[in-house]
């Protein structure tokens, strides 16, 4: 599991240790740490060109000190100093100690073979400031590596409200932070190095599953299984008029650990003579059978508000995707006050945009807005429905009422395709009518469903959402 924390959470672990220890510790082990990945990266340390970017503060310390490192190592090291009389004094005087020259020359920048991002860590807000905006744009000569953070990406939340510079590597300091796991701040990331210093960090608000978390969350079916006692997950998805939601949901729970799949809709015909191992039931799924979790919503058309109501009615978990939410949007918050039962969410932005517009009231804010701001308007899903929810995209996220988020780490772009969702929604509700609570069965979903669309794209060709389907299994063995 990789484990994210705020900059408050770090700041407070930060001042607890710093109290134990002589001055200047925690930054000299932190310029250790990137001066050996910097040394790493580079071809040959001696006779490599080094820039430092400072910024006025402590992330400017940390690249001078690595700087200065690397200067006794053979480097020829400039520093340019994005706020000359504020540069960090310790960090500079050794730099210059060091054989180390401060340079007022930007195209330093294109001839350099490395470039540390010192302008601004865990303190910066808002994008790069002008005299530092334009390295965003620049010809590189070599990798930049981003000290604790890239410069210009909201630690806290990964948004980026203006120039950010984009690193080829990060070296982070003590955790990982959020703003390096979600996009679009972890676009801006790179290959993500952590460094640690020995902080004694608080149980982490933000994390991100990794192969070996996966293998703990699978169900695995023991000895004394049935099919009730691995799960039946029904599907009431689909319409006359988008019967292949309907197949894909059903696609997507078979594949997802359930011990039956039962499918209730006008879709019947079609889902049987697909996976002729589908239960079905006519009507909704107030008269269906035995059912461990519902999934509802995707194709659903006219159909979603009664397949809705009916759903929420029942004391099991309640996965809402798509034509369902549109129709809980209308309905509001409200809608799931009275459940007993976890309720699990799946927007897209599109959709959440309309969450949340039926949870205050106010039009629907634009989903490009919702898309920058991916941590936030999960969590403030989540608190508005009291429901998990996983919002779809360049980064899956899932938050549930606690305030408790997942971030998946699996994403690719290949699974932007039509029906990639109502894989998922099955797929998900297979897991949870496994059992697994609503936090664990969303990510893992989607960490599966992420793997299984770069299974099907590879070597790098286009998918279609059943390829996805059908790559589950592949996914679920070899989890990577
Ligand atoms: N925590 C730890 O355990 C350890 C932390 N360590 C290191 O310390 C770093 C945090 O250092 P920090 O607190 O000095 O803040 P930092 O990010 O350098 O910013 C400072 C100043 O920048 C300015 N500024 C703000 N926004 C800006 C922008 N967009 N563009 C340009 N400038 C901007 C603003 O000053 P202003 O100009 O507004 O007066 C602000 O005060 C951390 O990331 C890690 O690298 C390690 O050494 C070891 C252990
Ligand atoms: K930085």
């Amino acid at each position: 599991m990789r484990h994210a924390h705020s900059v408050e959470q770090v700041r407070t672990a930060e001042a607890a240790l710093m109290a134990r220890l002589p001055d200047g510790t925690l930054m000299q082990r932190a310029a250790a740490g990137l001066a050996a990945t910097c040394a790493r990266l580079l071809p040959r340390v001696y006779g490599s060109r080094v820039l430092v970017l400072a910024g006025s503060g402590d992330n400017g310390g940390d690249a001078l000190y690595a700087g200065a490192r690397l200067a006794r190592r053979g480097s020829t090291v400039h520093a340019l100093l994005l706020a000359p009389d504020r540069a960090h004094p310790g960090g500079l005087a050794d730099l210059l100690a060091a054989g180390g020259r401060v340079t007022a020359d930007p195209t330093e920048f294109t001839r350099a073979d490395l470039v540390l991002d010192g302008i601004v860590g865990i303190g910066g807000r808002g994008g790069l400031r002008p005299e530092a905006a334009p390295y965003a744009a620049m010809e590189r000569g070599g990798p930049v590596v981003a000290v604790d953070v890239p410069s210009g990406v909201d630690p806290d939340t990964g948004e980026v409200p203006g120039a950010a510079l984009r690193a080829d590597v990060t070296v982070c300091f003590g955790t990982y932070k959020p703003g390096l796991l979600i996009d679009p701040g972890a676009s801006h990331t790179g290959a993500l190095h952590l460094v640690g210093i020995g902080l004694t960090l608080p149980p982490a608000s933000v994390t991100s599953l990794q192969d070996e978390d996966l293998a703990a969350l699978l169900p695995v079916p023991g000895t004394e299984s049935d099919k009730y006692r691995r799960g039946v997950v029904g599907i009431a998805a689909g319409s006359a008029r988008y019967p292949g939601a309907a197949v894909l949901s059903v696609a997507g729970a078979l594949r997802g650990g359930a011990g039956a799949v039962r499918y209730v809709g006008t879709a019947a015909e079609e889902v049987v003579r697909r996976f002729p191992e589908t239960l079905v039931t006519e009507g909704g799924p107030a008269g269906a059978g035995r059912v461990q979790a519902w999934v509802v919503g995707p194709g659903s058309g006219d159909g979603a508000e009664q397949a809705l109501r009916e759903a929420l009615a029942a004391e099991v978990p309640v996965l809402v995707d798509a034509d369902g939410l549109t129709e809980l949007a209308r309905l509001g918050p409200d809608a799931l006050r009275e459940r007993t039962a976890p309720t699990l969410l799946t927007p897209h932005t599109g959709e959440a945009a309309r969450l949340l517009a039926g949870a205050t009231g106010d039009a629907p804010p634009p989903a490009e807005e919702l898309a920058a701001a991916r941590l936030v308007t999960a969590r403030r899903l989540a608190a508005a429905y009291r429901a998990t929810v996983l919002l779809k995209g360049s980064t899956t996220v899932i938050a549930d009422p606690s305030g408790e988020v997942r971030v998946n780490p699996t994403g690719t772009s290949w699974l932007a395709t039509a029906g990639s969702g109502d894989v998922l929604s099955g797929l998900a509700g297979s897991l949870l009518a496994a059992g697994l609570p609503p936090l664990d069965a969303a990510s893992a979903a989607a960490y599966l469903h992420g793997l299984a669309g770069r299974h099907a794209a590879e070597p790098g060709h286009p998918i279609a959402a059943l390829d996805i389907a059908t790559a589950l299994p592949t996914a679920w063995r070899h989890r990577r």
